[in-house]
């Protein structure tokens, strides 16, 4: 793309020059791409731009240049960029509420979202975490090794709770959310590597072919979701539920079409499901490297809760919970390029030309690490939070500090909308966790009591499940390919296998010399990959294990905990999980 013309008296934002063609792409790793980004500002400053296949992207490393754009000057800063594996354009459907530009089926879904966080919110979210909370315990006691796929369950199954009043469409909500993440993730999906891919029939382009059966299969269990909560009510059984409190005030928000509803709903499901397991995930790897803090945060939850588990009434007097979680949060940011914004028109900052069509990124992992602010950066250290002589210190402390409004939740009039919820999931979850077991380093010290160590690492059930059950993209009545197809002929092609192949070397350099609390992977929401650690039940606290078993029993009597559902049918058909 031609360079944009500069006007006059201002200058080019600074910025890696790149190559012809591609831009800066050669130059950023797969994994971890958030660092190169966060070197590049050091290099060229809080604001740069870089040139990645064509598209112009500006990259925001501080938290001040991010609020002078992206917030006060929201009326031109809070469209989304186009995502080109996605079938239905992200910022004109009405589906993907996260990624829309501004639009009417936005800023209905924004104010529907609202309505219905405040209404959760003021019951508690309807004590589903508390709820949670105890299979989450028991299934570590149980199967410490799944332990990634206890907390994604715990979250997802809060989530499903939530948004539908049922818990056993935990496993397809959280296999929605991958799939998605795949899709819309600039590393995820082929199409958004190389567009063209989208624009060839199905049976030539696989990756199309996966788009298509994801979004379809999507459609449709959303729809499943909102008839169920529709069959709930008219039996007068539907338990509390965003989609219960949206049908029961229906008419107020004009809705054009009943499944944009449904994606309303359903996009609140997903963009809770993953976003908030990655933090809890983290925590357990912080633990793992900063041992020296969890005992300061079982003094308190043993002072605060004794021998009953957390509930959300314990908040004001949580601090060093609510630290534990600050931290880990700025420590490990969930989104940690942050989810880009989409400039409509010209710009002007400090002399710079900002160009419309930019994709303006506030890069997380940079802004929470602005040294200024948080000493010694790189270090996990909750006492940031709690230590007057830290800059981030803040009184009182029966509110401060907390993570309302902190800017991994993005900018603006694009703000997260499910803080709340995540607030209370993290308190909750992690406090529960942390309650009731020790996290350590694998093999540091042998365990006292209650030998639950996670010997295998695991990876979570679905993502166990998904490549063996369902090996097939193509539909049955899809034409299959008769051969292997080149997709990008001619140069692009050839530059694009030279820059897979050093990218390849690359990786292969970095990953000697990774820091294993750098081990994330590499999509959009960034979670640790498995990783190995003990988790044991905390010395003398075998009476809380009976107390866990016992709540879990009562409540599975009630008929709660019941087993996850599949959907599909072990023919995966039409619809379906498709293997990523
Ligand atoms: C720790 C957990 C979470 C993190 C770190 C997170 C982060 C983010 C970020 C960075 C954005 C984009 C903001 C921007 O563009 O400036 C966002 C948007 C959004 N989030 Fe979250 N989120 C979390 C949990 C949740 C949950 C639990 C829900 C719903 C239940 C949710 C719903 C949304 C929605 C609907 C948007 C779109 C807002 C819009 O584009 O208008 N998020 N989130």
């Amino acid at each position: 793309t031609p360079a944009p013309k500069i006007p006059k008296g201002l200058k080019a934002l600074p910025g890696p020059k790149g190559y012809p063609i591609l831009g800066s792409v050669p130059d950023v790793p797969q994994q971890n791409s958030h660092i190169k980004f966060a070197e590049w500002g050091k290099e060229y400053g809080p604001i740069y731009q870089c040139d990645l296949a064509g598209s112009n992207h500006i990259w925001i490393s501080s938290d001040a240049v991010a609020r002078d754009l992206l917030s006060k000057k929201g009326a031109i800063y809070s469209d989304r960029p186009h995502i080109p594996a996605l079938l239905h354009d992200n910022r004109t459907s009405a589906e993907y509420l996260p990624l829309m530009s501004k639009n009417p089926h936005w800023t209905r879904q924004r104010k529907v979202a609202t309505h219905i966080m405040r209404e959760s919110q003021m019951s508690q979210f309807y004590r589903y975490p508390e709820l949670e909370s105890i299979r989450l315990l028991k299934e570590l006691m149980d199967k410490p090794s799944e332990y990634n796929h206890a907390l994604e369950s715990f979250v997802s199954r809060v989530t499903c709770r939530l948004a539908w009043g049922h818990s056993e469409a935990s496993d397809e909500l959280k296999q929605r959310a991958r799939e998605l993440l795949i899709s819309v993730s600039p590393t995820g999906h082929l199409g958004n590597k190389l567009p063209f891919v989208m624009s060839l029939p199905d049976w030539l382009s696989p990756a199309k072919a996966w788009e298509r059966k994801r979004q379809r299969t999507e459609r449709r269990w959303f729809e499943l979701m909102q008839s169920q909560v529709e069959k709930d009510m008219a039996e007068k059984s539907a338990a509390p539920s965003w989609m219960r409190t949206l049908k029961e005030t229906w008419d107020k928000w004009g809705f054009t079409y009943e499944l944009e509803a449904a994606f309303c709903v359903g996009m609140h499901g997903i963009a809770g499901a993953l976003t908030i397991a990655a933090p809890m995930q983290s925590f357990c790897l912080a633990l793992c490297y900063y041992p020296q803090y969890l005992p300061i945060l079982h003094e308190e939850l043993d002072r605060v809760c004794g021998d009953r588990l957390p509930v959300a009434e314990d908040r004001p007097n949580l601090p060093v919970l609510r630290a534990f979680i600050r931290e880990t949060l700025r420590w490990r940011p969930p989104v940690p390029t942050g989810i880009p914004h989409y400039l409509i028109q010209d710009d002007e900052y400090n002399g710079y030309h900002i160009p419309a069509g930019s994709v303006m990124h506030p890069l997380e992992w940079a802004i929470a690490r602005d040294p200024e602010l948080f000493p010694d950066p790189e270090a996990f250290n909750p006492l940031r939070w709690l230590e007057p002589e830290y800059p981030t210190y803040r009184e009182p402390l029966t509110e401060f500090p907390n993570i309302t409004n902190i800017t991994q939740f993005g900018y603006g009039r694009r703000l997260c909308q499910g803080q709340a919820v995540a607030d209370e999931d993290l308190l909750i979850g992690i406090g529960a966790l942390a309650w009731l077991f020790d996290v350590k380093k694998a093999g540091v010290e042998v365990p006292s009591s209650g030998i639950y160590s996670n010997k295998e690492a695991t990876i979570s059930e679905e993502e166990i499940r998904t490549p063996s059950q369902h090996d097939s993209v193509m539909d049955s009545d899809d034409e299959k390919p008769e051969s292997k197809t080149k997709l990008a002929p001619g140069l692009l092609q050839e530059k694009l296998e030279e820059q897979q192949r050093l990218q390849k070397e690359q990786s292969k350099a970095e990953s000697k010399k990774v820091d294993p609390t750098l081990d994330y992977s590499h999509l959009l929401i960034a979670k640790p990959l498995p990783f190995k650690f003990d988790l044991t039940v905390r010395r003398d606290m075998s009476h809380r294990v009976q107390l866990v078993e016992k709540l879990f029993q009562e409540k599975k009597d009630e008929g709660e905990f019941t087993e996850g559902k599949n959907y599909w049918g072990d023919n995966s058909g039409k619809y379906g999980w498709v293997k990523v």
